[in-house]
Protein backbone atom coordinates (compact mmCIF):
# COMPACT_ATOMS: atom_id res chain seq x y z
CA UNK A 1 0.00 0.00 0.00
CA UNK A 2 0.92 3.55 -0.62
CA UNK A 3 2.91 4.73 2.23
CA UNK A 4 0.91 8.19 1.98
CA UNK A 5 -2.51 6.32 1.93
CA UNK A 6 -1.36 4.80 4.91
CA UNK A 7 -0.77 7.90 6.94
CA UNK A 8 -4.18 9.10 6.12
CA UNK A 9 -4.35 12.70 4.86
CA UNK A 10 -1.26 14.70 5.19
CA UNK A 11 -2.58 17.62 2.84
CA UNK A 12 -1.90 21.07 4.17
CA UNK A 13 -4.49 23.02 3.97
CA UNK A 14 -4.23 26.80 3.00
CA UNK A 15 -6.75 29.37 2.13
CA UNK A 16 -5.47 31.79 -0.75
CA UNK A 17 -6.38 34.92 -1.56
CA UNK A 18 -7.64 34.97 -5.47
CA UNK A 19 -7.89 38.12 -5.62
CA UNK A 20 -4.66 39.22 -5.21
CA UNK A 21 -3.01 36.01 -6.72
CA UNK A 22 -2.77 35.16 -10.78
CA UNK A 23 -4.60 31.86 -11.73
CA UNK A 24 -4.45 30.36 -15.30
CA UNK A 25 -6.63 27.44 -16.35
CA UNK A 26 -5.94 26.03 -19.49
CA UNK A 27 -8.90 24.20 -21.11
CA UNK A 28 -12.13 25.81 -22.26
CA UNK A 29 -14.60 22.52 -22.13
CA UNK A 30 -16.80 21.66 -19.23
CA UNK A 31 -14.01 20.66 -16.71
CA UNK A 32 -12.31 24.37 -17.26
CA UNK A 33 -15.83 25.50 -16.66
CA UNK A 34 -16.35 23.59 -13.30
CA UNK A 35 -13.06 24.48 -12.28
CA UNK A 36 -13.88 28.48 -13.15
CA UNK A 37 -17.38 27.71 -11.22
CA UNK A 38 -15.47 26.67 -8.19
CA UNK A 39 -12.88 29.68 -7.99
CA UNK A 40 -16.00 32.21 -8.59
CA UNK A 41 -18.01 30.60 -6.42
CA UNK A 42 -15.28 31.43 -3.23
CA UNK A 43 -14.53 34.65 -4.57
CA UNK A 44 -16.35 36.37 -7.44
CA UNK A 45 -13.18 38.76 -7.53
CA UNK A 46 -10.59 35.70 -8.21
CA UNK A 47 -7.94 36.63 -10.89
CA UNK A 48 -8.40 34.00 -13.65
CA UNK A 49 -6.89 34.11 -17.34
CA UNK A 50 -8.23 31.10 -19.19
CA UNK A 51 -6.77 29.75 -22.15
CA UNK A 52 -8.73 27.04 -24.19
CA UNK A 53 -8.40 26.34 -28.16
CA UNK A 54 -12.36 25.96 -27.56
CA UNK A 55 -14.07 27.97 -24.75
CA UNK A 56 -17.42 26.83 -23.74
CA UNK A 57 -20.36 29.71 -24.32
CA UNK A 58 -20.85 29.22 -20.44
CA UNK A 59 -17.03 30.49 -19.84
CA UNK A 60 -17.27 33.60 -22.27
CA UNK A 61 -20.83 34.26 -20.08
CA UNK A 62 -19.39 34.22 -16.85
CA UNK A 63 -16.36 36.51 -18.36
CA UNK A 64 -18.37 39.25 -19.47
CA UNK A 65 -20.10 38.93 -15.67
CA UNK A 66 -16.71 39.10 -13.84
CA UNK A 67 -14.13 42.24 -14.80
CA UNK A 68 -11.27 39.84 -13.48
CA UNK A 69 -11.74 37.01 -15.79
CA UNK A 70 -9.88 37.42 -19.00
CA UNK A 71 -10.25 34.28 -22.21
CA UNK A 72 -7.50 33.81 -24.73
CA UNK A 73 -8.94 31.21 -27.69
CA UNK A 74 -6.41 30.03 -28.91
CA UNK A 75 -3.56 26.81 -27.93
CA UNK A 76 -1.75 27.42 -25.12
CA UNK A 77 1.61 29.09 -25.33
CA UNK A 78 4.52 28.92 -22.72
CA UNK A 79 4.13 32.96 -22.00
CA UNK A 80 0.96 32.54 -20.81
CA UNK A 81 2.94 30.52 -17.44
CA UNK A 82 4.38 34.63 -16.56
CA UNK A 83 3.05 36.56 -13.97
CA UNK A 84 0.95 33.02 -13.10
CA UNK A 85 0.98 32.21 -9.35
CA UNK A 86 -1.37 28.84 -8.98
CA UNK A 87 -2.21 26.92 -12.44
CA UNK A 88 -5.31 24.75 -13.27
CA UNK A 89 -4.94 22.55 -16.39
CA UNK A 90 -8.32 20.69 -17.96
CA UNK A 91 -7.45 19.85 -21.38
CA UNK A 92 -8.69 16.52 -22.42
CA UNK A 93 -5.28 15.99 -23.53
CA UNK A 94 -3.03 13.78 -21.00
CA UNK A 95 -0.06 14.61 -22.95
CA UNK A 96 -0.37 18.59 -22.86
CA UNK A 97 -1.51 18.35 -19.27
CA UNK A 98 2.17 17.00 -18.34
CA UNK A 99 4.06 18.98 -21.19
CA UNK A 100 2.57 22.25 -19.18
CA UNK A 101 2.56 20.83 -15.42
CA UNK A 102 6.24 20.10 -16.70
CA UNK A 103 6.79 24.17 -18.01
CA UNK A 104 5.00 25.37 -14.78
CA UNK A 105 6.73 22.86 -12.22
CA UNK A 106 10.09 24.97 -13.87
CA UNK A 107 8.72 28.19 -12.84
CA UNK A 108 7.56 26.51 -9.46
CA UNK A 109 4.06 27.44 -10.05
CA UNK A 110 1.50 25.27 -7.83
CA UNK A 111 0.05 22.85 -10.51
CA UNK A 112 -3.71 21.22 -10.60
CA UNK A 113 -4.23 19.11 -13.10
CA UNK A 114 -8.09 17.69 -13.17
CA UNK A 115 -8.25 14.08 -13.10
CA UNK A 116 -4.41 13.41 -12.47
CA UNK A 117 -4.02 13.63 -8.88
CA UNK A 118 -0.12 12.26 -9.61
CA UNK A 119 0.73 14.98 -11.02
CA UNK A 120 -0.91 17.56 -9.10
CA UNK A 121 0.75 19.77 -6.30
CA UNK A 122 -2.30 20.59 -4.42
CA UNK A 123 -6.18 19.44 -5.10
CA UNK A 124 -9.49 21.53 -5.08
CA UNK A 125 -11.54 20.67 -1.76
CA UNK A 126 -15.32 21.25 -1.54
CA UNK A 127 -15.94 24.74 -0.07
CA UNK A 128 -18.64 25.22 2.78
CA UNK A 129 -19.65 29.33 3.33
CA UNK A 130 -21.43 30.67 5.60
CA UNK A 131 -20.59 34.58 5.67
CA UNK A 132 -16.80 35.16 7.10
CA UNK A 133 -16.72 31.24 7.68
CA UNK A 134 -15.54 28.67 5.34
CA UNK A 135 -14.83 24.92 5.65
CA UNK A 136 -12.43 23.17 3.46
CA UNK A 137 -13.32 19.23 2.85
CA UNK A 138 -10.63 17.29 1.33
CA UNK A 139 -10.90 13.41 0.87
CA UNK A 140 -7.13 12.68 0.15
CA UNK A 141 -8.34 12.12 -3.37
CA UNK A 142 -10.05 9.33 -2.09
CA UNK A 143 -13.95 10.22 -2.33
CA UNK A 144 -14.54 13.18 -4.26
CA UNK A 145 -18.51 12.71 -4.53
CA UNK A 146 -18.28 11.94 -0.48
CA UNK A 147 -16.41 15.57 -0.32
CA UNK A 148 -19.23 16.89 -1.98
CA UNK A 149 -22.05 14.92 0.22
CA UNK A 150 -20.67 16.13 2.96
CA UNK A 151 -20.38 19.58 2.05
CA UNK A 152 -24.22 19.53 1.06
CA UNK A 153 -24.81 18.20 4.74
CA UNK A 154 -22.45 20.83 6.62
CA UNK A 155 -24.34 23.49 4.47
CA UNK A 156 -27.83 22.07 5.33
CA UNK A 157 -27.05 22.01 9.76
CA UNK A 158 -24.81 24.80 9.56
CA UNK A 159 -27.46 28.21 10.96
CA UNK A 160 -27.87 31.25 8.78
CA UNK A 161 -26.87 32.90 12.36
CA UNK A 162 -23.66 31.23 12.18
CA UNK A 163 -22.00 34.53 10.60
CA UNK A 164 -23.68 36.98 12.91
CA UNK A 165 -22.42 34.92 16.00
CA UNK A 166 -19.14 35.20 14.15
CA UNK A 167 -19.39 38.91 13.82
CA UNK A 168 -20.55 39.08 17.50
CA UNK A 169 -16.99 37.37 18.61
CA UNK A 170 -15.11 39.85 16.32
CA UNK A 171 -17.01 43.07 17.97
CA UNK A 172 -15.77 41.48 21.42
CA UNK A 173 -12.63 40.72 19.97
CA UNK A 174 -11.63 43.79 18.86
CA UNK A 175 -12.47 45.78 22.52
CA UNK A 176 -10.91 43.37 24.68
CA UNK A 177 -8.04 45.24 26.01
CA UNK A 178 -5.08 43.15 27.52
CA UNK A 179 -2.70 40.73 26.37
CA UNK A 180 -2.74 37.95 24.09
CA UNK A 181 -3.03 35.28 26.80
CA UNK A 182 -5.60 37.78 28.94
CA UNK A 183 -7.50 37.84 25.47
CA UNK A 184 -7.94 33.86 24.46
CA UNK A 185 -8.86 33.18 28.33
CA UNK A 186 -11.73 35.78 28.11
CA UNK A 187 -12.77 34.50 24.27
CA UNK A 188 -12.69 31.02 25.71
CA UNK A 189 -15.15 31.80 28.57
CA UNK A 190 -17.60 33.87 26.18
CA UNK A 191 -17.84 30.90 24.00
CA UNK A 192 -17.80 27.95 26.76
CA UNK A 193 -21.52 27.20 25.78
CA UNK A 194 -20.61 26.67 22.19
CA UNK A 195 -19.02 23.42 23.15
CA UNK A 196 -20.17 22.61 26.97
CA UNK A 197 -23.99 21.30 26.28
CA UNK A 198 -23.32 18.24 24.92
C1 LIG B 1 -7.86 14.33 -6.48
C2 LIG B 1 -8.82 15.42 -7.01
C3 LIG B 1 -7.93 16.33 -7.86
C4 LIG B 1 -8.58 17.64 -8.27
O1 LIG B 1 -9.27 17.62 -9.31
O2 LIG B 1 -8.37 18.64 -7.57
C5 LIG B 1 -9.96 14.85 -7.83
C6 LIG B 1 -9.82 13.80 -8.73
C7 LIG B 1 -10.83 13.14 -9.45
N1 LIG B 1 -12.15 13.49 -9.47
C8 LIG B 1 -12.86 12.58 -10.21
C9 LIG B 1 -14.25 12.56 -10.39
C10 LIG B 1 -15.20 13.40 -9.78
N2 LIG B 1 -14.92 14.59 -9.14
C11 LIG B 1 -16.08 15.10 -8.63
C12 LIG B 1 -16.21 16.32 -7.92
C13 LIG B 1 -15.20 17.07 -7.32
N3 LIG B 1 -13.86 16.74 -7.34
C14 LIG B 1 -13.16 17.55 -6.52
C15 LIG B 1 -11.82 17.41 -6.20
C16 LIG B 1 -10.93 16.41 -6.58
N4 LIG B 1 -11.13 15.51 -7.59
C17 LIG B 1 -9.59 16.22 -5.93
C18 LIG B 1 -9.72 15.41 -4.64
C19 LIG B 1 -10.67 16.02 -3.61
C20 LIG B 1 -10.78 15.17 -2.40
O3 LIG B 1 -9.75 14.97 -1.72
O4 LIG B 1 -11.88 14.71 -2.07
C21 LIG B 1 -14.06 18.57 -5.85
C22 LIG B 1 -14.13 18.24 -4.36
C23 LIG B 1 -13.58 20.00 -5.95
C24 LIG B 1 -13.51 20.56 -7.37
O5 LIG B 1 -13.18 19.86 -8.33
O6 LIG B 1 -13.82 21.78 -7.45
C25 LIG B 1 -15.43 18.35 -6.58
C26 LIG B 1 -16.69 18.37 -5.69
C27 LIG B 1 -17.07 19.80 -5.41
C28 LIG B 1 -18.37 19.95 -4.70
O7 LIG B 1 -19.43 19.74 -5.32
O8 LIG B 1 -18.35 20.36 -3.52
C29 LIG B 1 -17.16 14.19 -8.93
C30 LIG B 1 -18.57 14.32 -8.41
C31 LIG B 1 -19.45 15.23 -9.19
O9 LIG B 1 -19.01 15.93 -10.12
O10 LIG B 1 -20.66 15.20 -8.87
C32 LIG B 1 -16.61 13.14 -9.69
C33 LIG B 1 -17.34 11.93 -10.29
C34 LIG B 1 -17.60 10.85 -9.24
C35 LIG B 1 -16.35 10.19 -8.63
O11 LIG B 1 -15.52 9.66 -9.37
O12 LIG B 1 -16.23 10.26 -7.38
C36 LIG B 1 -11.94 11.63 -10.75
C37 LIG B 1 -12.30 10.46 -11.64
C38 LIG B 1 -12.55 10.97 -13.08
C39 LIG B 1 -12.93 9.84 -14.02
O13 LIG B 1 -13.25 8.72 -13.59
O14 LIG B 1 -12.86 10.11 -15.23
C40 LIG B 1 -10.67 11.98 -10.28
C41 LIG B 1 -9.34 11.28 -10.59
C42 LIG B 1 -9.01 10.19 -9.67
O15 LIG B 1 -9.64 9.99 -8.62
O16 LIG B 1 -8.06 9.44 -10.03
N1 LIG C 1 -10.84 15.91 -11.89
C1 LIG C 1 -12.04 16.08 -12.36
O1 LIG C 1 -12.85 16.61 -11.62
C2 LIG C 1 -12.43 15.58 -13.75
C3 LIG C 1 -11.54 15.57 -14.78
N2 LIG C 1 -11.87 15.19 -16.08
C4 LIG C 1 -10.83 15.21 -17.13
O2 LIG C 1 -10.50 16.56 -17.51
C5 LIG C 1 -10.22 16.65 -18.88
C6 LIG C 1 -11.06 17.69 -19.61
O3 LIG C 1 -12.40 17.29 -19.71
P1 LIG C 1 -13.51 18.16 -20.48
O4 LIG C 1 -13.44 19.58 -20.04
O5 LIG C 1 -14.79 17.45 -20.33
O6 LIG C 1 -13.02 18.06 -22.00
P2 LIG C 1 -13.40 19.00 -23.22
O7 LIG C 1 -13.00 18.27 -24.47
O8 LIG C 1 -14.81 19.52 -23.08
O9 LIG C 1 -12.47 20.28 -23.04
C7 LIG C 1 -11.11 20.27 -23.27
C8 LIG C 1 -10.69 21.70 -23.56
O10 LIG C 1 -9.29 21.76 -23.68
C9 LIG C 1 -8.96 22.59 -24.77
N3 LIG C 1 -7.62 22.27 -25.25
C10 LIG C 1 -7.14 21.11 -25.75
N4 LIG C 1 -5.82 21.23 -26.06
C11 LIG C 1 -5.47 22.50 -25.72
C12 LIG C 1 -4.25 23.25 -25.78
N5 LIG C 1 -3.12 22.70 -26.25
N6 LIG C 1 -4.26 24.52 -25.35
C13 LIG C 1 -5.40 25.08 -24.88
N7 LIG C 1 -6.59 24.43 -24.81
C14 LIG C 1 -6.62 23.16 -25.21
C15 LIG C 1 -10.06 22.35 -25.79
O11 LIG C 1 -10.15 23.40 -26.71
C16 LIG C 1 -11.27 22.27 -24.85
O12 LIG C 1 -11.74 23.59 -24.56
C17 LIG C 1 -10.46 15.22 -19.40
O13 LIG C 1 -9.19 14.62 -19.50
C18 LIG C 1 -11.30 14.54 -18.38
O14 LIG C 1 -11.02 13.14 -18.31
C19 LIG C 1 -13.15 14.84 -16.32
C20 LIG C 1 -14.12 14.81 -15.30
C21 LIG C 1 -13.83 15.16 -13.93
Amino acid sequence: MNQKKAQGNVLFPIFLKIDQLQVLIVGGGNVGLEKLEALLKNDPNARVNLVGISIKKEIVDLSHQHPNISLSERAFQEHDLEGVDVAILATADRKTNLEIKNLARGRRILTNVADTPDLCDFYLGSTVKKGDLKIGISTNGTSPTFAKRFREVLEDILPDETNALLQNLRGIRDNLKGNFSYKVKKLNEVTSSLVSNK
